[in-house]
């Protein structure tokens, strides 16, 4: 559904160089970027401020054209067929709005009925399972302006879809967000995946929503993609480990050496041993624990990918 092969975009900026004199300056935004996805993947494309998502999603938007590469979306060049592309993509960029400001959101879901053209049963359809799923009805006759922010997101996502586009961008959509709505908004993109109809690429700061969302990863910094893959293969990259944490009944006079599962904290006054897995499995740590301790509770915790993303972002790249 998507190609793009050595995408590159240079911005020139002026800068102020004295009190009259302006210097200009080249900013390359998009490095080289190299990207496949498939039909019905849903991609996570993450990084820190400036690395240069939003200038990526619009080269494959058709927003801007890139200063050199090449890009297909929907066997498209994005900017040559920016029309027909339209009709292929639903696009959600969380700061800005496609919908009328003064119109009741169902009249802006009919205008982009008639612009799109979608007959009639296909956007009754439609509209019905976001309604649904999005929980619309109580605000569908509310003008756009009135709407809070939460609910003008659900009528944003619903906008992007009433046309049944085959590829989803979308830019930070959960930002600013409350818990409830953010959970509507994860839980309707995750039913979305689910049907596989659907390609989503979505670009967040919020990780939960890519834990929630995407089996693939796209991490990109200062321009260029420093990571493609899972969020498994993110973690064994940067040595995550999953921790075994065991609260005993009684303190031991020494914290257990276990091999392959070296000692990370001692909490509690010694009530809380936490140990990393390293080469021993789950069952083998949990075994010897018992052997060796009284235990009240023991679990296991995941890897946080804030911390490995966060490791991964102050990594410095080759350039
Ligand atoms: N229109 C523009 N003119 C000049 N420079 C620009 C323009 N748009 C983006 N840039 C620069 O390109 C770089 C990448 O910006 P971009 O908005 O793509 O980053 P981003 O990864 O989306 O960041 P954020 O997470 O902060 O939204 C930044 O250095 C930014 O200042």
């Amino acid at each position: 559904m998507i190609e793009a092969h050595a995408l590159r975009k240079e911005f020139t900026v002026r800068v102020r160089a004295g009190r009259l004199r302006r210097h200009k300056r080249v900013v390359t935004a998009v490095d080289g970027v190299d990207l496949r996805v498939e039909r019905g993947e849903m991609l996570g494309y993450i990084g820190p401020n400036g690395a240069g998502k939003s200038t990526t999603l619009k080269m494959l938007t058709g927003v801007l054209t890139p200063t050199a590469g090449q890009v297909r979306v929907c066997g498209l060049e994005p900017v040559a067929r920016r029309t027909r592309l339209a009709l292929g993509i639903g696009v959600v960029f969380g700061q800005r709005s496609q919908l009328w400001w003064d119109l009741p959101l169902r009249d802006s879901f009919d205008l982009l009925r008639h612009i799109y053209r979608v007959p009639a049963a296909a956007h009754a359809t439609r509209l019905r399972r976001c309604r649904d799923l999005l929980d619309l009805d109580a605000f569908l006759d509310t003008p756009v302006r009135q709407l809070s922010l939460g609910q003008r997101m659900r009528g944003e996502l619903t906008a992007a879809l009433l046309h049944g586009p085959q590829v989803l961008f979308l830019d930070e959509p959960t930002i600013g967000l409350d818990v409830v709505s953010r959970q509507a908004v994860r839980g309707f993109l995750a039913e979305l995946g689910r049907t596989g109809d659907t390609t989503l690429v979505l670009t967040t700061h919020d990780l939960a929503d890519i834990e929630r969302l995407c089996r693939r990863l796209v991490v990109i910094d200062h321009g260029r993609v420093v990571h493609d893959g899972s969020i498994a293969a993110l973690h064994s990259r940067y040595g995550s480990r999953r921790l075994v944490v065991a609260e005993l009944d009684v303190v031991l006079p020494e914290p257990p050496t276990l091999p392959g599962a070296p000692l990370q904290r001692v909490e509690a006054d010694g009530h809380r041993l936490v140990y990393a897995l390293e080469s021993a499995g789950v069952a083998e740590v949990v075994a010897q624990l018992a052997g060796l301790a009284t235990l009240r509770d023991i679990s296991i915790v995941e890897p946080d990918i804030e911390d490995v993303v966060a490791r991964l972002y102050r990594t410095p790249h080759p350039v």
